[in-house]
């Protein structure tokens, strides 16, 4: 099992930021983590990496219960990308030293690496379509171009689960077209992570995604089978308003009714 919460709740002083949240992700299944500003999805993204600790219920990631495993080498076997990473590189960093400091989880590199190391970040620059700006600093690539070169950097360490915290944010049209097409394709090898998609956005969500948890106000609205889960019903009244949901291509579309 990837995670298994069982009625975990997370609380702040009088405010309980998490309540009473079952959440089971299988190996083979990918997720998407929807919910609106405010709704707990870092929350309980912290917890899963061990950042924080729940003040009730039980929680086991990669099949190592809390409180009997170690955390630190848990968070090897789990890749995180956020917007919040881009800003902990140096602006003259180069992406290849960057991939490379994903093998030992830091922020640059310290550490010797090997040739193999080296092909192997290559390898990973190419197949997120980063090689024709391998050699840019980090500072003067794009967000999106950015954002591909820290996946290949969650990567490197060879996760069993690979968190992509709101991936799209800032990409414009074509950047987010581009780097959904390299999601799509990394799904699909034979040697994938289980992949956990948080968004806001619906519409970002790919097909490879057949899972999904909607989080509301700190406690799961509803989850399981995408297609059971992202119905105008369920959409409308997670989101306290009349929407339409709409197949296009695979992905949905939702707008709100009048
Ligand atoms: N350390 C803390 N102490 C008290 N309240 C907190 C703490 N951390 C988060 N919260 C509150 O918990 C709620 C959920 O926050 P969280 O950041 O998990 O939401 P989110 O779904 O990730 O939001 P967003 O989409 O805006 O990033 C918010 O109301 C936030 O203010």
């Amino acid at each position: 099992m990837i995670i298994d919460a069982k009625n975990i709740s997370w609380v702040r002083a009088d405010h309980t930021v998490l309540k009473h949240v079952d959440w089971q992700v299988h190996k083979g299944e990918h997720w998407s983590l929807v919910g609106l500003n405010g709704s707990g999805k870092t929350t309980l993204l912290k917890m899963v990496n061990g950042y924080i600790w729940p003040t009730s219920g039980t929680l086991s990631v990669l099949n190592r219960p809390f409180g009997t495993c170690d955390l630190r080498e848990l968070r090897k076997k789990i890749g995180w990308v956020s917007t919040a990473l881009v800003d902990k590189f140096r602006a003259d960093e180069r992406p290849e030293t960057i991939v490379l400091s994903g093998k030992f989880a830091s922020i640059g590199l310290y550490d010797q690496v090997s040739s193999n190391e080296r092909e192997k970040a290559h390898e990973l620059l190419q197949k997120l379509g980063c090689a024709s700006f391998a050699g840019r600093a980090f500072g003067l690539l794009s967000q999106g171009e950015k954002q591909r070169v820290l996946i290949a950097r969650a990567l490197m360490a060879e996760p069993e689960l690979l968190i992509l915290d709101e991936p799209c944010n800032g990409l414009d049209l074509f950047a987010r077209e581009h780097l959904l097409a390299l999601v799509a394709q990394l799904a699909a090898s034979e040697d994938a992570p289980t992949m956990i998609f948080v968004t806001h956005h619906v519409d970002e969500l790919l097909p490879c995604f057949d899972h999904t948890l909607l989080l509301k106000a700190g406690a799961v609205f509803q989850s399981g089978a995408a297609s059971d889960v992202m119905t105008p019903e369920t959409m409308s009244e997670f989101y306290d308003y009349r929407v339409s949901v709409q197949q296009q291509n695979g992905r949905l579309a939702v707008s709100l009714r009048a």
